[in-house]
């Protein structure tokens, strides 16, 4: 059974210019996957990129199994894989050439590397294709092999950044069942605004807004934070824009008998409505409603 542990103290990150991108973030990551979730500029992006040693935060530490990575950031390094939120990738290359020359750089080589690569490809369902060029591959294709290239070096901490942006249903669904399997003996770190993205695979989830860590905890105490505050009746067609302008709505489902509409509340927002089992989506809503 792994130990591995990665441990965030106080780290606050400003950018040139001013903006203070993370405030005094505080997080204990272990074994499994933590799905950092949170809106557009929360910070996340910027926080993987200290995780994985590229930005050095403002102030702060960041510990790999007790060690500082500021310090020492090879030991973090060796074990690393990372699929940044921005991935290019060579066109003219096939994937398994791309994989090789990125084997290569990371010191792995000869039919270790032959070998690693394969089992990579096999792993996100591209061992047919590997000889396509890249420059035909779909945009999910594409994020399949920048999940290969961070599996390479078979990584302890694995680091996903917004992962699932252009990828159909079908791939989505594909890749929740990837992470969930390659998490059993890592620590992941999947990040994203998608909710759905990590229901299946997160056994911890982070949230954060604005620079600060709104919640730490499982995905049942996220939802717990909502329970009894999601309400659900039918309204007219002509009555939606009023609950879209009074209420927090977080569902709409149009029917024969009208539109079913799914509404936060901490008291009953109408004499229709009926509460109704909270779920994780409710739970982030409510937290970043909350937050406002
Ligand atoms: N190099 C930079 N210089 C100045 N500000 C930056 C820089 N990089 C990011 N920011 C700002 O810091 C904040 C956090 O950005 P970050 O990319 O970490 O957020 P995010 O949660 O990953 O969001 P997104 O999903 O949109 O990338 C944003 O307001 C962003 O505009």
């Amino acid at each position: 059974m792994s130990t591995h542990a990665l441990t965030v103290h106080a780290v606050n990150h400003t950018f040139r210019g001013g903006h203070r991108a993370l405030q005094d973030i505080s997080l204990q990551f272990a074994p499994g996957v933590l799905g950092l979730l949170g809106p557009n500029g929360a910070g996340k992006s910027t926080l993987m990129r200290i995780l994985a040693t590229l930005t050095k935060p403002t102030s702060g530490s960041v510990s790999w199994n007790g060690h500082d990575i500021a310090k020492e950031p090879d030991r973090l390094r060796a074990v690393l894989g990372y699929l940044p939120q921005y991935f290019g990738v060579y066109d003219s290359l096939d994937a398994r050439e791309f994989l090789a020359f990125l084997a290569a750089v990371k010191g792995i080589g000869g039919k270790a590397a032959r070998l690693r690569i394969e089992a990579c490809l096999d792993m996100v369902g591209l061992a047919d294709t590997g000889d396509r060029r890249l420059g035909q591959f779909s945009g999910g294709m594409r994020q399949r092999v920048g999940i290969a290239q961070a599996l390479l070096n078979d990584p302890a901490l694995l680091i996903v950044d917004e992962p699932t942006v252009g990828l159909d249903p079908d791939e989505r669904l594909r890749f929740q069942h990837l992470i969930t399997d390659l998490a059993a003996d890592r620590v992941v770190i999947l990040s994203t605004h998608i909710v759905s993205d990590v229901e299946a695979s997160a056994s911890q989830i982070a949230v954060m807004a604005a620079g600060q860590l709104r919640f730490h905890g499982t995905p049942g105490q996220l939802i717990a934070s909502a329970e009894g505050r999601v309400w659900e009746w039918t309204v007219q067609e002509s009555d939606l824009a009023a609950v879209r302008s009074g209420q927090t709505l977080v569902g709409s489902l149009r029917r024969p008998d009208g539109i079913r509409v799914r509404v936060l509340s901490e008291a009953s927002p109408d004499p229709l409505a009926r509460p109704v089992a909270a779920c994780l989506q409710d739970g982030y809503s409510w937290l970043l409603q909350g937050a406002h």
